[in-house]
């Protein structure tokens, strides 16, 4: 198996230009070059849709298929990342580092990736996940909060990791202000930095402006920057095109769209557009897709999709991972899904605050209630 670490000393010195084929090189594909690297997400962010129930016999299945596709990343945690396993966010049915193992021991050419949110996940989880194999540390924060990640970088880096920094809910800063979170992230150890469309509220150029605001601020580092969509306005693929247009060289996926709220990009429909666009990801696109259509899809509970619930959450700007609180908040208060989303988006609500989502759902409950009462007196 060819040799695909990324190691801290093959990152370019900083301030230093680096040359378009000096960048590919960070990600060479199992079977050739590639002109971009695509990390699957089914057993971190479809965990949230699968209501972090993964077994371990799911997550070989979805590891062996992958790996066999030629998919050069895969990434296992809870869906909220390591340590998100809480009442809280909800509870896994497998420990996270058993299933962590488990993708380890049965991955022959990809790499292992873990998702980390500091301050739920401590540099002690961090190193537990890197014991028992992970390779690719994914730190992530609110887009404004990069600061809160610096130790953990260097710890990532210590421990000999390759490093992905994941600014998250990416519409609610400019351009400007990504590049500026994007820099304390490189600065820090980040070897790649995602924009994450967490809301799937990015539309085309909103996607494009701010990978290329990043691009232009570590590009000259030697980083890469990288695109996580999500399918709540149906546009996860295309602004994945847009970002490789802008630079961005890795790009986040789920089999079948496997992920909160409406989805991710699907991996197989990443793999066949970028295919027809003659773009290079490794990908076996009969592989990939049997991995989809044979392996996930007989498990998945409810495939993500479209409805009003989700695309609310696109429209109004919502953390995705926030649908299933809100329908279970929904049934439990008697109020639509939609409506509570559309309230947390404009109360402007950011992931960890799940618990928010029960006061807004009492809230509306109460103005229904009084609004039927008002109603009442009316007639
Ligand atoms: C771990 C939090 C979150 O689900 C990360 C992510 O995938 C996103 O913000 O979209
Ligand atoms: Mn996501």
């Amino acid at each position: 198996m060819a040799d695909m670490t990324i190691r801290p000393d093959d990152v370019p010195v900083v301030g230093r230009e680096v040359t378009e084929s000096e960048v590919l090189e960070h990600t060479p594909g199992a079977g050739g070059p590639t002109d971009l690297r695509i990390t699957d997400s089914t057993l971190r962010d479809g965990s949230h849709a699968m209501s972090h129930q993964y077994t371990e016999e799911q997550v070989r299945g979805v590891v062996s298929a992958l790996d066999r596709a030629g998919v050069q990343v895969i990434e296992v945690s809870h869906g909220d990342g390591l340590g998100g396993s809480s009442f809280n966010y909800g509870f896994s049915r497998v420990d996270e580092f058993d299933l962590i193992a488990a993708a380890v021991d049965e991955a022959t050419r990809a790499k292992i990736a873990i998702l980390m949110l500091p301050g739920l996940a401590t540099v002690h989880d961090l190193q537990r996940a890197h014991a028992v194999g992970a390779s690719v540390a994914r730190i992530a924060t609110h887009c404004t909060e990069a600061d809160v990640s610096i130790q953990h970088f260097g710890e990532a880096r210590a421990l000999g990791m390759e490093t992905v920094g994941f600014l998250m809910l990416a519409h609610r800063a400019t351009p400007e202000v990504m590049a500026q979170q994007a820099r304390i992230m490189v600065d820090a150890g980040a070897q790649c930095v995602y924009v994450v469309d967490s809301a799937g509220a990015l539309v085309l150029s909103d996607a494009q402006a701010r990978v290329e605001a990043v691009i232009d601020e570590i590009g000259r580092d030697g980083a890469q920057v990288g695109f996580h969509g999500h399918q709540n306005l149906s546009l996860g693929v295309a602004n994945s095109v847009l970002a490789y247009q802008a630079g961005a060289r890795q790009i986040d996926g789920a089999l079948c769209a496997l992920g909160a709220g409406a989805g991710n990009s699907p991996t197989e429909v990443l793999a066949a557009t970028f295919e027809r666009m003659g773009i290079r990801t490794g990908v076996d696109l009969g592989e990939v897709l049997s991995a989809a259509e044979e392996v996930v899809r007989p498990f998945i509970p409810r495939l993500p999709w479209m409805d009003r619930a989700s695309i609310t959450q696109g429209y109004a700007g919502v953390y995705s991972s926030f649908l299933l609180h809100a329908e279970r908040a929904a049934e439990r208060y008697g109020v639509p899904a939609h409506a509570i989303l559309q309230r947390v988006g404009e109360l402007g609500y950011v992931g960890g605050q799940e618990d928010m989502i029960i006061d807004v759902a009492v809230q509306l409950a109460q103005e229904q209630e009084l609004g039927d009462l008002a109603g009442a007196g009316a007639r």
